[in-house]
């Protein structure tokens, strides 16, 4: 398999008090993403995912270590990069056919080529029909898709979610992260997701990367083998129980440990 992203010692500190003390979100990160992976990530919360998914984009640069995207050093942003954040940042004077068309604008792409591109994305999330709406007149679950066909309209290798479908009520999440497993699965991309759900993790991820309290490091990375394509409700399996089980215990040890820091320590 190939290594596709590498984190390596991968550190990163923030100034905090007017730059009198140095807050670590993340310390000491290893780890590797392969090649067409798609990758969740849980954690306490603010133990350093989003900063995570930051470094990877090329947002950040790290304080220690160094961020490997097909073994060069990232160092900024870059097309090869598609990111989805939580907040859907669509245009709201362009029709969901002009937001995804936008990004190509920057990167002039023909005119022709764009309204094609954006069209074969739009259908590919399942809104061919929705093409000339504002997002005003989409629900929050389209104008995530509409979010996502925007990324993935660049033809990025590497699609970095953070949090994308937190804002969405439970169906229409649970519609979207089958919507994300099948466009994973046609196109091959590489995915890393961050997201707070433990049965979002374990019900998109081939791996789950459990982080620690901050300063997060990488507690364990858990192996998910489900059997999802199945017709039936793969969520109410005792399969999908036992690996849910398992992140839960792992995670539930971070919060407990976080807790008790903080109460131990009031800085
Ligand atoms: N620009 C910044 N300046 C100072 N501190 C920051 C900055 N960005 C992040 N932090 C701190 O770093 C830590 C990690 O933040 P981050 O947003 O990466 O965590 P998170 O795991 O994504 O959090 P959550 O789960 O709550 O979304 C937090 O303590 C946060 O306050």
């Amino acid at each position: 398999m190939t290594t596709k992203i590498s984190f390596q010692g991968v550190g990163r500190t923030f100034p905090v008090r007017d730059g009198r003390e140095r807050l670590t979100a993340l310390a000491s990160i290893d780890l590797d993403v392969a090649d067409g992976e798609l990758l969740t990530v849980v954690g306490p919360s603010g133990c350093g995912k989003s900063t995570l998914l930051d470094l990877l984009a090329g947002l950040l640069t790290p304080t220690s270590g160094r961020v490997l995207l097909d073994g060069e050093e990232v160092t900024g942003p870059g097309s090869d990069r598609g990111v989805v954040f939580q907040q859907y940042a669509l245009l709201p004077w362009r029709t969901a056919q002009g937001n995804v068309e936008f990004g190509l604008e920057a990167t002039g792409v023909p005119r022709k080529e764009r309204a094609e591109l954006a069209r074969e994305y739009l259908d590919l999330v399942g809104l061919a029909a929705f093409a000339d709406r504002y997002p005003h007149e989409l629900s929050g679950g389209m104008k995530q898709r509409v979010a996502i066909a925007r990324s993935l309209a660049h033809d990025p290798e590497v699609l970095l979610m953070d949090e994308p479908f937190a804002a969405l009520d439970a169906q229409t999440r649970e519609s979207l992260q089958d919507e994300l497993r099948r466009i994973w699965r046609r196109t091959g991309k590489t995915v890393v997701f961050i997201t707070h759900g433990i049965d979002e993790a374990v019900y998109l991820g081939q791996r789950v990367a459990v982080l620690t309290s901050r300063p997060g490091r990488v507690k364990s990375v858990v192996d998910i083998d489900l059997d999802r394509e199945s017709t039936g409700d793969v969520r109410s399996t005792p399969e999908f129980a036992h690996y849910r089980h398992k992140v839960w215990t792992l995670l539930h040890d971070e919060v407990v440990r976080a807790r008790t820091f903080k109460e131990g320590s009031p800085a």
